[in-house]
């Protein structure tokens, strides 16, 4: 091997000891590394050798991954997302679990998956990224909704988002916990469709309902679902009107409706927009955390294609250089 190849890996040694050095000097913090970059895991061995960090979690989008002992997984969907986007997701599966609070700062080591290095190097401080990370309000989310609902949910979510259904974009609503509560301010956009089936047979985590889930994504109105992962309905219209909570402006009525749900019970919302394909979680009224959808290629390289293309077209595009 040349000196070249081997220097991602030098790089990459170097992030994890820097990262380790790092968070060790760090009031609360902990280390975020996403395994897939490291594809067959032995290097990923070799690495964490060297990393000998109490709090160090693996993110990864390979269900079953066999994590080396005592070392945490966090499994993110199996959707390709932009670095930040994959480091949101978990930060939020993190909280939903009670791994992370939102007095944490943590140190996230990125790259693309099966590069065999890291590339990238984010340092959150969790309680300043408030705006984006309103971390706090999810904290008791555990008591409320199964944290594997919670991550079943987001994954079913993000996908919606980023695939969509036969080609179109999709926009729905997952109204989660405190179900009750929340079914006392619904009224039936269309006959429930999930009404009359047992319990057993309509829980979210079974992995059998997941095309049913996406079909009915299609319905006007939210899906209700109980902490347990139950789904009590699908199609549910949120009576806002009778709402008088402090609702972030400039949202569309389905944001607005989840937003509000989320202001007068505990329950937590995630809305799939149709427009935009961004994924909303809400609590307490207020937005928790976006995760917008990723462009296969980026706005700055479309419009850079667009500008260059015809007979002069350069044949390796700019966006190779982009970082996601
Ligand atoms: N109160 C409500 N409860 C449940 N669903 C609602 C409610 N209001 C609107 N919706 C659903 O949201 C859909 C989109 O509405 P609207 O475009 O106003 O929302 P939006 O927040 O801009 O969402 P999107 O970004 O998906 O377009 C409606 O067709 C309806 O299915």
């Amino acid at each position: 091997m040349s000196a070249r190849d081997e220097l991602p890996l030098a790089i990459t040694e170097k992030f994890l000891e820097y990262a380790a050095d790092l968070s060790c000097s760090l009031p609360s913090s902990a280390i975020l590394v996403y395994a897939d970059v490291f594809a067959g895991g032995e290097k990923l061995d070799r690495f964490l050798e060297k990393t000998n960090h109490r709090r160090l979690f693996l993110v990864t989008r390979e269900k079953g991954f066999q994590a080396p002992e005592g070392i945490e997984i966090i499994e993110v969907p199996e959707i390709k997302l932009t670095r930040l986007g994959q480091i949101k997701v978990a930060i939020l599966i993190g909280v939903a679990r009670g791994l992370f609070s939102h007095q944490d700062i943590l140190v996230c080591l990125s790259g693309v998956a099966e590069s065999g290095y890291l590339d990238t190097l984010f340092i959150l401080d969790l309680d300043k990224e408030f705006e984006i990370f309103a971390l706090s309000q999810l904290e008791d989310l555990k008591e409320i909704v199964r944290p594997e609902v919670f991550q079943r949910v987001l994954s079913l979510a993000i996908t919606l988002a980023t695939q969509g259904r036969e080609g179109k974009p999709v926009g729905t609503c997952f109204i989660m916990g405190d179900s009750d509560e929340v079914l006392a301010h619904c009224e039936q956009m269309v006959i429930n469709p999930f009404r009359g089936y047992p319990e057993n047979e309509r829980n979210i985590l079974d992995p059998r309902l997941e095309e049913t889930i996406k079909e009915f994504a299609l319905l006007d109105g939210a899906f209700v679902i109980r902490g347990d992962g139950i789904i009590e309905t699908a199609g549910a219209f949120i009576r806002t009107g009778i709402v008088s909570a402090d609702i972030p402006s400039g949202l569309g009525a389905r944001h607005r409706s989840a937003a509000a749900i989320t202001a007068i019970t505990k329950a937590v919302a995630i809305t799939v927009s149709e427009s935009t394909g961004t994924v909303t979680v809400f609590r307490d009224g207020k937005i928790v955390m976006e995760i917008e959808k990723p462009h296969p290629l980026g706005p700055e390289t479309q419009w850079r294609r667009a500008f260059y293309a015809g007979p002069h077209a350069p044949s390796e595009w700019p966006h190779k250089t982009k970082i996601d």
